[in-house]
């Protein structure tokens, strides 16, 4: 397995430095006119009018006298001077107006929304006249005008850019860790927002002093005697045939800089060079890679590189370095936790106090919208998961896994209507997640569970950001979780985090950025981010889905040995049975949005009940099944939705189906100690192997 990948994106070429150049050289011509330029521009001589380019005068003279090349160059600097304040001031408010209305959504977005179409709608030159044919020429009222217009291109962009990121799972890891919301548009929505809007701002450059030009040409931009590119235009039209060099050297001027500024607009925005102008630009992000990447641990034992995992060290380590987190105090409002709780007595939240369930989920159902009315994806879902127990969530793709065990902690879109009960201990009380308006939902990782629950998804690369270093996640979660304290002492932390997590040279490994490690890395440095808060409770995602099978029995190790020394609970969403039996010590089998069969590990794997989860474990490839042994699988397609059978979802697939099937919704039944099943067949019949033998191919 590869430890280090290629950087993303084009490197900054040579092709585009060199198209960078004309515009580089604009800004520098335009900064250091005083001092390049060789006469006063606006000092006249009526006795040297109209004198063509020579060793004294350039570029000739005007019909004042006034040294053209001065006026150039000074032009410059008018024409800089303006698209450098339009593009501060509109680049800022569209910036954060874009991202801030696409972070919220709902109605603060569809507004600006609203605004930005009609911005970008009205012809932009139009509006600049009516403005300063209000207000008068001058350089202040050039600059309000243009920005009227220029705003709403960078607005859109953000919007786009921070509405696509909305739902991203590193957004809802960072709630988590309990990042607020100012944080996280801050820190994390505002530079994704801001690296196409400087690419779009290349291009703006040569709009901007095009627009400037046109209004100094009719006479409504920068006021005379001050040298200005449209205005030297207009001035040396009357002689474009008799002094050539009026008109000419204006013209070509600003035909050069508008093409300069289209040409690397395009450059960047094809080349997508995004990243490298934010890394060069934010003086937060670190620039500097490890000396030698960091081996990966997770790669295959013959693999040249690959080193053994590093001894994982004691908690006590661990917590060494760490601030003791109260159990028993609200973190924000350092009120004793129960005060600070919805007040739910225990009786009600169908948690004893003497018990040690950790989270209590009741009659959870979740719909989302579709076809003008609510439908139904998760219905009716019950579950428990008790301290230092792993909990596994089973069943084929889109049974609602994720959906049923996401939806309690405000993880789902926020189109979702979640409703029933989950309740989580919270010190010496209990805290209802559900029940929240969806604007709080998404605030919930915050106030809802103060970190107390930590979540690891399937694809770190969406969960990482890549433009900043393993150390920067790290350090923010280990800040967030109260851990951490000066530069040095969080860095501390982090690493020791790190080589909890198995990664070896922690500190090489903390100064890399995400697409430098592989799957399986990144994959600890999730755990590493998740666990920094000391969770009691960690929600792992398809953890391993993503990687071969040796990096997922690593991993798979390391949650084992992590459960058993911080004490976590965890629930693990997988559709693999096999991942399953190496850690679970409960399973729920979900089909359709329904949790069919429930119960520990050994009685599911063991004796299950019901014909899905009999299908799911003969579908399981035996390793020590003889060669050319057939495995089994299931006949039909998943189950759509709860509400799309009158009866049992499973029914068209199910071996044993009986008439009842058809019209009820099958009730849970207890066989065993904690062991339910949902199916109406006779229980005096045994069930029959399900599905069709089929060779390794799937034939
Ligand atoms: N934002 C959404 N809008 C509408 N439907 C959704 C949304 N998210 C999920 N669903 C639907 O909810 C159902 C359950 O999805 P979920 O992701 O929970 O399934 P899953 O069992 O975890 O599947 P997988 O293993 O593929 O992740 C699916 O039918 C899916 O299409």
């Amino acid at each position: 397995m590869t430890t280090v990948q290629r950087r993303r994106g084009v490197p900054v070429t040579g092709r585009t430095v060199l198209l960078a150049l004309p515009l580089l050289g604009f800004a520098l011509v335009g900064l250091l006119a005083p001092v390049l330029a060789p006469a006063d521009p606006t000092a006249t001589d009526l006795a040297a009018s109209l004198r063509p380019p020579s060793a004294e005068h350039l570029l000739g003279t005007d019909q004042l006298g006034r040294d053209q090349l001065s006026r150039l160059l000074y032009g410059a600097r008018s024409s800089l001077t303006v698209a450098a304040a339009v593009l501060a001031v509109s680049m800022t408010v569209g910036v954060v107006v874009g991202t801030v209305a696409g972070y919220l959504g709902g109605v603060p977005d569809r507004v600006v929304a609203r605004l930005v179409d009609t911005a970008v709608s009205l012809p932009g030159m139009l509006v600049a006249l009516a403005v300063i044919g209000v207000r008068g020429p001058g350089v202040e009222n050039l600059v309000i005008a243009l920005c009227l217009w220029a705003w709403a291109p960078y607005a859109r962009i953000a919007r786009a850019r921070v509405a696509g990121l909305r739902g991203s799972p590193h957004l809802d890891a960072l709630r988590l860790l309990g990042a607020g919301p100012a944080r996280i548009v801050g820190r994390h929505l505002l530079p994704p927002a801001l690296a196409p809007c400087l690419v779009y701002a290349s291009t703006d450059v040569g709009t901007i002093v095009l627009g400037v030009a046109t209004l100094s040409f009719l006479g409504l931009g920068i006021p005379p005697p001050q040298a200005e590119w449209g205005q030297m235009l207009i001035e040396g039209r009357p002689f474009l045939a008799s002094a050539w060099w009026l008109a000419y050297p204006p013209g070509i001027a600003i035909t050069a800089v508008v093409f300069a500024s289209n040409l690397l607009g395009e450059r960047l925005a094809v080349g997508d060079e995004r990243p490298s102008i934010l890394r060069w630009l934010l003086p937060t992000r670190r620039r500097t890679r490890p000396a030698t990447p960091p081996a990966d641990p997770a790669a295959p034992p013959d693999a040249p590189a690959a080193p053994t995992v590093t001894a994982r060290p004691t908690t006590a380590a661990l917590t060494a370095t760490a601030t003791v987190r109260p159990t028993t105090a609200d973190p924000d409002t350092g009120h004793p936790a129960r005060s600070a709780l919805t007040g739910l007595p225990a009786a009600s939240t169908g948690i004893s106090s003497g018990d040690d369930s950790l989270l209590s989920v009741r009659g959870l159902s979740v719909a989302y919208p579709r076809d003008g009315g609510p439908h139904r994806v998760v219905a009716d879902v019950s579950y428990d998961v008790r301290r230092g127990q792993i909990l596994a969530v089973v069943g084929e793709t889109g049974s609602g896994k994720t959906t049923a065990v996401l939806a309690p902690f405000g993880l789902l879109d926020p189109a979702a209507t979640v409703t029933g009960s989950a309740v989580l201990r919270a010190g010496d009380g209990f805290r209802q997640l559900v029940g929240h308006p969806p604007h709080q939902r998404h605030h919930q990782g915050r106030r809802g569970h103060d970190r107390r629950v930590g979540v690891v998804f399937q694809d770190s690369l969406a969960v990482l950001n890549p433009v900043r270093t393993i150390g920067a996640h790290v350090d923010e979660a280990v800040r967030n979780a109260g851990r951490g304290g000066r530069r040095a002492t969080t860095r501390r932390v982090t690493e020791e985090l790190l080589r909890l997590v198995g990664l070896p040279d922690p500190a090489g490994t903390a100064r890399a950025f995400p697409h430098q490690l592989s799957g399986g890395m990144r994959q600890r440095v999730q755990i590493a981010v998740a666990i920094a808060g000391e969770p009691e409770l960690l929600v792992a995602d398809e953890p391993t889905s993503a990687l071969d099978v040796t990096v997922q029995a690593q991993l798979l190790d390391l949650l084992t040995g992590l459960r058993d020394e911080l004490d976590m609970a965890m629930i693990l969403i997988s559709h693999d049975l096999a991942v399953v039996t190496r850690l679970a010590d409960r399973v729920a089998v979900m089909y359709a949005g329904r949790i069919v069969e429930s119960g520990p590990l050994a009685s599911i794997v063991g004796n299950p009940d019901h014909p899905y989860t009999r299908g799911l474990l003969d579908a399981v490839p035996r390793p020590d099944a003889a060669p050319g042994t057939r495995f089994r699988t299931m006949p039909g397609r998943s189950g759509t939705g709860p509400d799309d059978s009158g009866g049992c979802a499973f029914a068209a697939r199910c071996p044993s189906v009986v008439p009842a099937c058809a019209h009820h919704q099958p009730v849970p039944v207890t066989l065993g100690p904690a062991h339910r099943s949902a199916c109406s067949r006779p229980r005096d019949t045994t069930v029959p192997v399900t599905g069709t033998a089929a060779g390794p191919d799937g034939r």
